[in-house]
């Protein structure tokens, strides 16, 4: 495991897991250590028991599954306490030890134990958009392709898929008036970074790409944002009214030059809208009247 950690460790219950019958019915004691990845900077800074991972909360879940449905492996067991504590946004990464000090293994033992080692595997939707030359002069459609080729090779995201690139004319009203047209596209991948980590790789991707100013809605050389952390249409999306990282994007679903290339990239996308997840296919009509033309057409 790699940065920062909480380290919970011998937490004792008693649960009837085993392939034995004396096992299942008696019962024995089980200890389960557990070490979690989570960048901890934030709630060092901030003092804030909500920008970390409550052990309090990790060792109930833990006691809930020993106590639980009986299981004949303690892989199994294992294997569910890091699925449940995986759930929890900010955990990037799981070690979980299940010891089983009194299994019946017939000669003298001090302890057997499970480890088993998962990380976070979540889909992301990321939306590029730039409208301002980079900082050698290139146009924009060259730095949203230079950004693709950067959220392919970063550590922390596999499997990323990038849409075509679609020019777009600003969307924003007054705040955006006299703009130069956008280039937008979308990504989706999946990660392994919690959604915080994640928006601070994006921003450094920005930054290195030669985004410079930071007002809201100014033209940009590139902007990168987290529209969507998990899936909703399995009710796994992360959801957050922090103004640092909302969860979904909240204007997401009234532009098109979002959900255009997310459609173009994933025709079976789905986004949460208040407690549904519906298809972006389904949200585009409305938006018909905002210009998004792939760029190879645009001319
Ligand atoms: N889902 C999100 N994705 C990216 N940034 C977000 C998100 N939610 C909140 N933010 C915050 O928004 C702040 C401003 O981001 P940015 O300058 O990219 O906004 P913008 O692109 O001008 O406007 P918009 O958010 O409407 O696209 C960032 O500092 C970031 O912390
Ligand atoms: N067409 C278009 N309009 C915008 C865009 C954008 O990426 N494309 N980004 C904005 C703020 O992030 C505001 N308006």
């Amino acid at each position: 495991m790699r940065g920062d950690l909480i380290r919970l460790t011998g937490v004792r219950a008693r649960g009837h897991h085993g392939v034995f019958e004396h096992e299942r019915r008696d019962g024995q004691d089980f200890v389960v250590d557990v070490t979690l990845e989570v960048d901890l900077a934030a709630a060092g800074a901030s003092d804030d028991l909500a920008r970390t991972v409550d052990y309090g909360a990790v060792a109930a879940q833990v006691v809930a599954v020993v106590e639980g449905e009986p299981r004949d492996l303690v892989e199994t067991v294992a294997e569910e306490i890091a699925a449940r504590v995986l759930v929890h946004p900010l955990v990037e990464a799981v070690e979980v030890t299940v010891h089983k000090p009194q299994a019946p293994v017939g000669v003298p033992f001090d302890d057997v134990a499970v480890v088993v080692r998962r990380r976070t595997d979540v889909p992301v939707v990321v939306a590029l958009g730039a409208n301002l030359p980079g900082p050698d002069g290139s146009e924009p459609a060259a730095t949203v392709a230079r950004a693709a080729r950067r959220l392919r090779r970063l550590r922390g995201l596999h499997r990323v898929r990038v849409s075509r690139s679609f020019r777009t004319a600003p969307v924003g009203g007054a705040a955006v008036a006299g703009q130069p047209d956008y280039v937008n596209a979308v990504a989706v991948a999946r990660t392994s970074l919690a959604p915080a980590s994640l928006l601070a790789v994006l921003h450094r991707v920005e930054a290195d790409l030669g985004r410079t100013r930071d007002v809201r809605w100014e033209a940009r050389a590139l902007d990168l944002d987290l529209v969507q952390y998990g899936d909703p249409a399995a009710g796994a999306d992360v959801r957050s009214d922090d103004p640092d990282l909302t969860l979904p994007h909240p204007r997401a679903r009234e532009r098109a030059f979002v959900l255009v290339p997310w459609d173009d990239v994933d025709p079976t996308a789905t986004l949460r809208v208040g407690d549904r997840a519906v298809a972006v296919r389904d949200l585009i009509p409305d938006l018909a009247g905002q210009a998004v033309t792939p760029v190879e057409e645009a001319g």
